[in-house]
C-alpha cells in the first residue's frame, strides 16, 4: 500500500513538473520577436561596438518596436518607442525598476553601494527619498544665486582659454557637483579631490559600458586570480578599487569634520546629515547619494554643452534668433539668470532641442524583477530592457528631419516635451533634473548673451566642418571638435569682468534649504 501511495505521489510530482516546465517553455518561447543568432554567440556579431542605438533602431523596424536579442549569459530587450517605455518603464514602474547586474562595476570595482546600479531594494528606495529632499524644489531654489555666480566664472574661463572649451565645461560642472554634494569649492579648496571625482567617473564610464567586459557575460570568472593571462578586468579593479573608495569615502569625511568643527556650509551631505541623528545606515544612503551626485552631474553637463557649441557653430541663424531674444529682454547690463527662463521661450526651445538632437544618455537600462506579460509576450524576470531614447527623439514620424537642429519644432502644435524622454523613467528618472535644467539653461543663455560660437579656420583660413560624431559608451559626447569662440563685443567682454567683480563679493556658501518638500 505505502509503495503504491508512494508511486502516485512520484508520479503526480512528474505530472506537475512536466506541466510547469511545458507552461515555462511554451512562454519561454513567446518573447517578443527578434533576429535569429548562432549557437552559444546568439546575436553578438550583429551588435556593432559602436553606435549600437542606430543598430538597435534598424532591428526595431524589422522586428517592431520590443525586440529580444540574446548574448552570452544574457537575453535581454530592445524598447524602441515611446509607448512601450511608458507601458513598462513608468506604468509598470513597480517591477521595472531593477538594474542588469554588472559584475566588474559591482563586486570588482566596489561600485556596489551606488544608487545607479542598485536594484529596486528598500535601501535603494530610502536613498531615492534622500535624493528627492536634497534635490528638490526648495534645495534647487537654494542653489539658484551659486549657479548665478558661477557663471561669471565660467565665462571668465571661456574669455581667457576659448580652445579649451571641454575643460572649462569639465572643471566648472565638477565645482559645482562637489559644491551641491558636500559644500566644497572643488578648484580652490582640494585640486586632488576634485582630479579624484574626474578619475572616479572615468572608471565609472568604462565599466558600465554593457557588452564589454567578459566577466559580466561569464560572471564565474570573478573568481579567476589576477595574474591568470585574461584576467586583465581583475588586475584593472584591483587599481582602480582604492580610488573609487578614497572618492565615495574622503568627501564624506571631510564633510562631517567640517560639521564637527562647525564650519560646514548648507550642501545636499551636511542637510541631510543633521536629521540622520548618527543613524549609520541612514549615512551610507547620503553618502552614497552625494556619490551620486557626482557621477550624475560630471560628464552629462560637459556633454550636453558641448553638443550645444557644435550647434551653435553649424546653426548660426538659430544662435542669432537666440541671441536677439537675449538682447530683447534682458539687455547687455546684466547676465541672464535661471529666473528669466520663462521669458526666453526660444533660448529654452535650443536647450531642448540639444537635448532632443544628441540625448547624453541615449540607451537607459532597466530590468525587471518578476515575471511579466506585454502585449501577448513574455517577459522573464531578470530580463535586461533598454530604452533606445535616441530613436525616440529621432522618430521622423514624431520629430521631422530629426538630424537637424530646430529649435522651431517645440512651439508646433503638438510637439511632446522631449524633456520626459532625456531624464529616464519611472521610479529611476535622474533625481538631479531640475538642478541639471537650471544649470544648463543658464550656462547656455548666458554663452549666448556673451560669445558668438563659429567655425574654426585652419591655419590656411578654411572652415573646419565640425563632425556630428559620439563617442563609444554609456554617456556619448562629440568627438574632439573645433569651433571659433570670440566675445560678441567690447561690451560684452566689460559685462563678464564686471559679473566677475560682482560674484567675487557674493557669498560661496549655498543657502540652507528646507527638507519638507
Ligand atoms: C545634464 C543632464 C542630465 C541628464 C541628461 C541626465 C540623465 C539621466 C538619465 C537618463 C538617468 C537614468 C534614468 C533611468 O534609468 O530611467 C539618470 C540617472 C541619474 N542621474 Fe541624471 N542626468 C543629468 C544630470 C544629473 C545631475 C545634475 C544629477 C545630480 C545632481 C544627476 C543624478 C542622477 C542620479 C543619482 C541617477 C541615478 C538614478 C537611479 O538609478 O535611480 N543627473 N540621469
Amino acid at each position: 500500500m505505502t509503495l503504491l501511495l508512494d508511486i502516485a505521489a512520484t508520479a503526480a510530482t512528474v505530472i506537475i513538473l512536466v506541466f510547469v516546465f511545458d507552461s515555462w517553455r511554451k512562454k519561454a518561447n513567446h518573447l517578443p520577436p527578434g533576429p535569429p543568432g548562432l549557437p552559444i554567440l546568439g546575436n553578438l556579431l550583429q551588435i556593432p561596438a559602436t553606435k549600437q542605438y542606430v543598430a538597435f533602431q534598424n532591428l526595431g523596424h524589422i522586428y517592431g518596436d520590443i525586440t529580444t536579442l540574446r548574448v552570452p549569459g544574457t537575453t535581454f530587450m530592445i524598447l524602441n518607442s515611446r509607448k512601450a517605455i511608458f507601458d513598462l518603464f513608468d506604468s509598470r514602474s513597480s517591477i521595472y525598476s531593477d538594474r542588469p547586474h554588472l559584475v566588474m562595476a559591482t563586486e570588482l570595482m566596489g561600485w556596489d553601494g551606488v544608487i545607479v546600479l542598485s536594484n529596486n531594494t528598500p535601501r535603494f528606495r530610502n536613498c531615492r527619498k534622500l535624493l528627492r529632499k536634497g534635490l528638490g524644489p526648495s534645495a534647487v531654489r537654494s542653489f539658484v544665486p551659486f549657479l548665478n555666480r558661477q557663471c561669471a566664472f565660467y565665462l571668465r574661463d571661456l574669455l581667457e582659454r576659448p580652445h579649451d572649451f571641454t575643460d572649462i565645461f569639465r572643471r566648472n560642472s565638477g565645482a559645482i557637483s562637489m559644491k551641491i554634494a558636500y559644500g566644497y569649492d572643488g578648484i580652490a579648496e582640494d585640486d586632488e579631490l576634485h582630479d579624484l571625482a574626474h578619475k572616479d567617473h572615468l572608471y565609472f564610464m568604462e565599466t558600465t559600458v554593457l557588452g564589454v567586459w567578459f566577466v559580466d557575460m561569464f560572471p564565474i570568472l570573478r573568481h579567476v586570480p589576477q595574474w591568470f593571462p585574461l584576467a586583465y578586468f581583475k588586475r584593472y579593479s584591483a587599481r582602480a578599487k582604492p580610488f573609487i573608495l578614497k572618492c565615495v569615502n574622503k568627501p564624506f569625511e571631510e564633510t562631517k569634520r567640517h560639521m564637527r568643527a562647525g564650519t560646514a556650509g548648507a550642501s545636499f551631505t551636511s542637510m541631510l546629515l543633521q536629521h540622520a541623528q548618527g543613524d549609520p545606515e541612514v549615512e551610507d544612503c547620503i553618502k552614497y547619494s552625494a556619490v551620486g551626485i557626482l557621477l550624475g552631474q560630471i560628464d552629462t553637463t560637459r556633454i550636453v554643452l558641448s553638443w550645444f557649441f557644435m550647434a551653435m557653430a553649424l546653426y548660426p541663424e538659430v544662435q542669432a534668433k537666440a541671441q536677439a531674444e537675449i538682447d530683447k529682454v534682458v539687455g547687455n547690463e546684466r547676465l541672464p539668470r535661471i529666473e528669466d527662463k520663462d521669458s526666453l521661450p526660444y533660448v529654452f526651445a535650443v536647450m531642448k532641442e540639444v537635448f532632443r538632437w544628441q540625448p547624453p544618455a541615449k540607451l537607459v537600462p532597466h530590468a525587471v524583477s518578476k515575471d511579466d506579460e506585454y502585449r501577448g509576450y513574455f517577459i522573464p524576470a531578470k530580463t535586461m530592457l533598454i530604452a533606445n531614447i535616441w530613436a525616440i527623439m529621432h522618430d521622423e514620424s514624431v520629430y521631422h528631419d530629426a538630424d537637424k537642429f530646430i529649435p522651431e519644432r517645440f512651439s508646433e502644435e503638438g510637439a511632446p516635451d522631449c524633456l520626459d524622454d532625456a531624464f529616464g523613467y519611472g521610479r529611476r528618472g535622474c533625481p538631479g533634473i531640475l538642478v541639471a535644467q537650471a544649470n544648463v539653461f543658464v550656462w547656455m543663455a548666458t554663452t549666448l548673451a556673451t560669445f558668438d560660437i563659429t567655425k574654426a579656420r585652419d591655419s590656411r583660413g578654411n572652415v573646419i566642418e565640425p563632425k556630428v560624431e559620439d563617442t563609444p559608451g554609456a554617456i556619448n559626447g562629440p568627438l574632439p571638435f573645433k569651433v571659433s569662440v570670440q566675445p560678441r563685443s567690447e561690451t560684452a567682454v566689460d559685462l563678464i569682468k564686471r559679473s566677475v567683480e560682482q560674484s567675487k563679493t557674493m557669498s560661496e556658501r549655498l543657502e540652507v534649504f528646507s527638507l519638507d518638500e
